[in-house]
């Protein structure tokens, strides 16, 4: 890779007791591209956006963003740092409105303190009012601006996902690292997020790495792959090369899971 690394992590390992869940990976993702891990089930890719993100700190190894060393820092001085993400699971608050769930977000942003919130002061309204432009901003950004008053409960699931996005988006991050947008998204839903991501690196510039399972987006998204096996980087580089690595076809069809989660017409070497 010749462009300059946004982000820079160098040999990070973690264990959990006796079992190594991600051993010595080390792995830059280019400014302003759209990266993917990938990885059969258990690879580690999770527990790798986990140290990069301050949830677990690294049994060993660095991360580095923007030349700022990240390990050591809570996940909300990650954030900070600029690396927002979304996880493997829908994390929205049901009870709140579209818009409350990313000014929740954004909370890390907001200048006003506790004080000013208790008494309501005219900072705390203005940085308020700051938070609630940012989230009509980035909703209008997704394609959610019709929601916005709306239970982050009764979106449609896709517009659900997108709505994680927003949110992690309002914290105006260098990077942001999504866990598998894609599941359970319908084919026209995964078409539009891909649109989506592209217009996020594209029209915001901001940097996009990302897990995901499903094959065809990533070959087609993705400017460069790392491919986790057993915690272990096994092959990197562009699409067309990680798709045709034998290594990677092991990993995948080693494992009999092949069919379903590399995708019959994705499938290496096809
Ligand atoms: N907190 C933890 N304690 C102990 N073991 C863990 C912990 N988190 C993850 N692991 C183990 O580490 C390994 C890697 O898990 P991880 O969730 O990172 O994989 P993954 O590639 O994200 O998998 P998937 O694609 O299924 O989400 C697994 O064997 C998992 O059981």
């Amino acid at each position: 890779m010749t462009a300059a690394s946004i982000l820079d992590v160098q040999h990070v390992t973690k264990q959990f007791g006796g079992l190594t869940a991600v051993n010595d990976v080390t792995m830059q993702i280019p400014q302003a591209s759209i990266v993917s891990v990938i990885g059969p089930n258990g690879a580690g890719k999770t527990t790798f956006f986990n140290m990069i993100t301050g949830i677990y700190t690294p049994t060993s190894g660095a991360v580095r963003l923007a030349g700022r060393e990240l390990v050591g820092l809570r996940p909300d001085q990650v954030t900070e740092a600029g690396i927002a993400r979304t996880f493997q699971n829908i994390r929205l608050f049901s009870t709140m409105t579209s818009e409350e769930n990313i000014m929740v977000g954004r909370h890390a942003r907001l200048r006003s303190g506790f004080v000013d919130a208790v008494l309501r002061t005219r900072k705390f309204r203005e940085a308020e009012q700051e938070a609630r432009d940012a989230a009509r901003i980035m909703l209008d950004f997704v394609g959610l601006g019709k929601w916005r008053q709306e239970l982050a409960t009764n979106l449609p699931y896709g517009d659900q996902r997108k709505l994680e996005i927003a949110r992690a988006l309002a914290t105006t991050p260098k990077l942001i690292l999504l866990d598998e947008p894609a599941a359970g998204m319908n084919p026209r839903e995964t078409e539009d997020l891909k649109a989506l991501i592209r217009r996020i690196r594209d029209e915001l510039g901001v940097t996009v790495c990302l897990i995901e399972h499903d094959m065809r987006l990533v070959m087609t998204l993705s400017e460069y792959i790392t491919v986790l096996d057993y915690g272990s980087k096994i092959s990197e580089g562009l699409p067309h090369q990680v798709r045709n690595d034998p290594r990677v076809m092991e990993a995948y069809l080693g494992r009999g899971a092949a069919a379903g989660e590399y995708g019959k017409e994705e499938r290496p070497n096809a």
